[in-house]
């Protein structure tokens, strides 16, 4: 369970109020999406949650307590795919479990278990250089799953990549996520990515950073073909879409 009481964050020198004052639950193994105009305060909610940055009004429970820095219970993605070049796919997603001082025939274990769950089995021995964008964000995901946090915040991961490639992650991502279910919010600035994922989605506004509005997104789960393409999804889309286009008209 994730929890933010009235959380505020100003920016010095000159007192940016970067988030006003946001409150959200957030429940076990739910997909939630944030979505909203560049500057909402969108990476800041994240960093806070993430235990990167501190709040200055209000606070962030994770599990019924304060975050207070970054933890196992919380898997951090990022835009940039942030994987270490001279390592190979599997030691990249062993590098936590090293960390945590996992014996080695266990960590291959459990590596090889979530590179086979993004669909990398064949590329566990090749370098991040020789992947594409697309899978080094699907090792990036493999490596955060590997230390078995409760929590993955994603930061428009699938920014970097393609549309169609994005697609496929998004497919990709909600495949492993059903498998291996976890509390997930993830910002995004694509409102067809927010709706598709999301069981909640969270649309930000700006000047000061808040909670606009939330939109329950009532479609099944798997997320098909057919339902991008339904009248239920093109609703919610527009829904989420007038949400954040219409702020933004406001000066
Ligand atoms: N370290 C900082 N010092 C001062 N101002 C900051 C700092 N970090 C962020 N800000 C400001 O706070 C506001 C919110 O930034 P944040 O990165 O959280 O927004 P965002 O919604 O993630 O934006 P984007 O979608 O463009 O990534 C922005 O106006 C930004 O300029």
């Amino acid at each position: 369970m994730i929890t933010l009481e009235h959380v505020g964050k100003v920016y010095p020198p000159k007192d940016f109020v970067a988030l006003g004052d946001v409150s959200l639950r957030i429940g076990n193994n739910e997909f939630v999406t944030v979505v909203g105009p560049s500057g909402c305060g969108k990476t800041t909610l994240m960093n806070i949650l993430a235990g990167l940055e501190t709040p200055t009004s209000g606070r962030a429970l994770v599990g019924g307590r304060p975050v207070d820095g970054p933890g196992p219970d919380r898997g951090v993605i990022f835009q940039q795919y942030a994987l270490f070049p001279w390592l190979t796919v599997r030691k990249n997603v062993e590098f936590g479990l090293r960390e945590k001082g996992v014996p080695a025939a266990e960590r291959r274990r459990i590596a090889d278990h979530f590179i086979a769950l993004v669909g990398l089995t064949e590329f566990a021995d090749a370098l991040p250089k020789t992947l594409s964008g697309g899978m080094k964000q699907r090792v990036a995901i493999a490596r955060a799953y590997a230390v078995d946090p409760s929590i993955l915040l994603m930061d428009e991961p699938f920014g970097a990549v393609d549309a169609l490639t994005r697609v496929r992650l998004q497919e990709q991502l909600l495949a492993t996520w059903s498998r291996e279910k976890r509390t997930v919010v993830f910002i995004t600035h694509d409102v067809d990515e927010a709706v598709f994922l999301a069981n909640r989605v969270v649309v930000m506004a700006a000047r000061p950073g808040r909670i606009a509005e939330i939109v329950d997104v009532d479609l099944p789960y798997p997320r098909t073909e057919e339902i991008r393409l339904s009248p239920q999804f093109t609703a919610l889309r527009h829904r989420v879409w007038s949400a954040v286009h219409h702020q933004e008209l406001v000066p």
